[in-house]
C-alpha cells in the first residue's frame, strides 16, 4: 500500500497500468468513498492510461488532519501527490466532491491537467447550512446510522436489487469513513463555489450526470459544461454513484472523451 507522507498527514494512493509512455489518468473519488469505488473503470482503461488513484484525506486508508478542511487543501493533496509521483500532467476524473477537486485544480493549477471529466458533481453543491447540519449529524452520531438516506441517493432501487454487493462495497467504505474526515471534507463543500469562475476553465471538459441523482441532477452538469469554455454534457442511468450504477457507458464514454486528445 504505497503512501505519501505530508507533513500533516499519510495520503494513500495506487497505479494501476504503469506503462512508460501512456498519458496520466488521476481519478478523484467521492466524499464518503474510498479509491475502490473505480474499481469497474480499470480493468478496461489501464491498457491506455497510467491510471493514479487516492483516498481523499480521512477516507479509506489516508489518515486524517485536523478538520476543517477548504478546497485548497484536498486540491493541494492532488498536486503533492503529482509532484511526488513527478507527474507533469494529467486527465483528470473526478465525482462529486472530487468534481469539486478537479474544478479547484482547473483553475489553480491548469498546467497540470489535460482533459476533464466531471461526474455527479456541480459548481456548488448544497448550502452552508445543509452542510453544517450534516457535519451535526456525524459528530452526534457516526456516519452508521446515515447509510439507508445515502444509499437511497447514491443508488437506485432496481440497481440495489440487482447488484447488492457492488452497492454494499461502496456503502461500507462509507460507514468506515472517519468522522474527522468526513467533516472535515463536508467544511470544504460547505465553503466550495465556483459558479462565478466557470468561464476560466479552458480544458476540454466533458461533465457527466447520472439522470435520477437527486445530489447533483443533471441541469448541474449541463450548466457545468455550458458554463466552461470547451464544455459538453452527458446523462447516463443511474442516481449519484453513475460510474458504478452505469459503469459500462461511463467507462466507454470516459474512454472516448480521453483518447479524443490524442486526435487533438
Ligand atoms: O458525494 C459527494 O462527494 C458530495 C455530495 C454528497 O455528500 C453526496 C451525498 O449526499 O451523499
Amino acid at each position: 500500500m504505497p503512501h505519501l507522507t505530508l507533513p500533516t498527514h499519510r495520503l494513500h494512493y495506487r497505479i494501476d497500468g504503469d506503462q512508460k509512455g501512456k498519458p496520466w489518468l488521476t481519478l478523484c473519488n467521492s466524499l464518503g468513498t474510498d479509491l475502490q469505488m473505480w474499481d469497474a473503470q480499470i480493468a478496461d482503461l489501464s491498457g491506455d492510461f497510467r491510471i493514479l488513484r487516492y483516498d481523499r484525506r480521512g477516507h479509506g486508508g489516508s489518515e486524517a488532519p485536523l478538520p476543517p478542511y477548504d478546497m485548497a487543501d484536498l486540491g493541494g493533496d492532488v498536486i503533492a501527490l503529482l509532484d511526488a509521483l513527478a507527474i507533469d500532467r494529467t486527465h483528470f476524473c473526478g465525482l462529486s466532491i472530487g468534481g469539486l477537486t478537479g474544478q479547484w485544480l482547473a483553475l489553480h493549477a491548469p498546467t497540470r491537467l489535460d482533459r476533464i471529466v466531471l461526474c455527479a458533481t456541480a459548481a456548488r453543491i448544497g448550502t452552508a447550512d445543509s452542510w453544517a447540519a450534516r457535519i451535526g449529524d456525524v459528530r452526534a452520531s457516526g456516519l452508521r446510522p446515515l447509510v439507508p438516506a445515502t444509499a437511497d441517493r447514491w443508488f437506485s432501487p432496481e440497481f440495489r436489487a440487482a447488484q447488492p454487493q457492488a452497492a454494499e462495497a461502496v456503502l461500507d467504505s462509507f460507514a468506515r469513513t472517519s468522522v474527522d474526515g468526513y467533516a472535515g471534507c463536508c467544511a470544504a463543500l460547505a465553503q466550495a463555489d465556483f459558479r462565478g469562475a466557470l468561464d476560466r476553465i479552458g480544458h476540454p471538459l466533458l461533465a457527466i450526470s447520472g439522470d435520477d441523482d437527486p445530489v447533483c441532477p443533471p441541469a448541474d452538469l449541463r450548466a457545468l459544461a455550458r458554463g466552461v469554455r470547451q464544455g459538453r454534457h452527458l446523462s447516463l442511468p443511474g442516481r449519484h454513484i453513475v460510474t458504478i450504477e452505469a459503469a459500462p457507458p461511463f467507462t466507454a464514454a470516459l474512454r472516448a472523451f480521453l483518447t479524443a486528445s490524442r486526435a487533438d
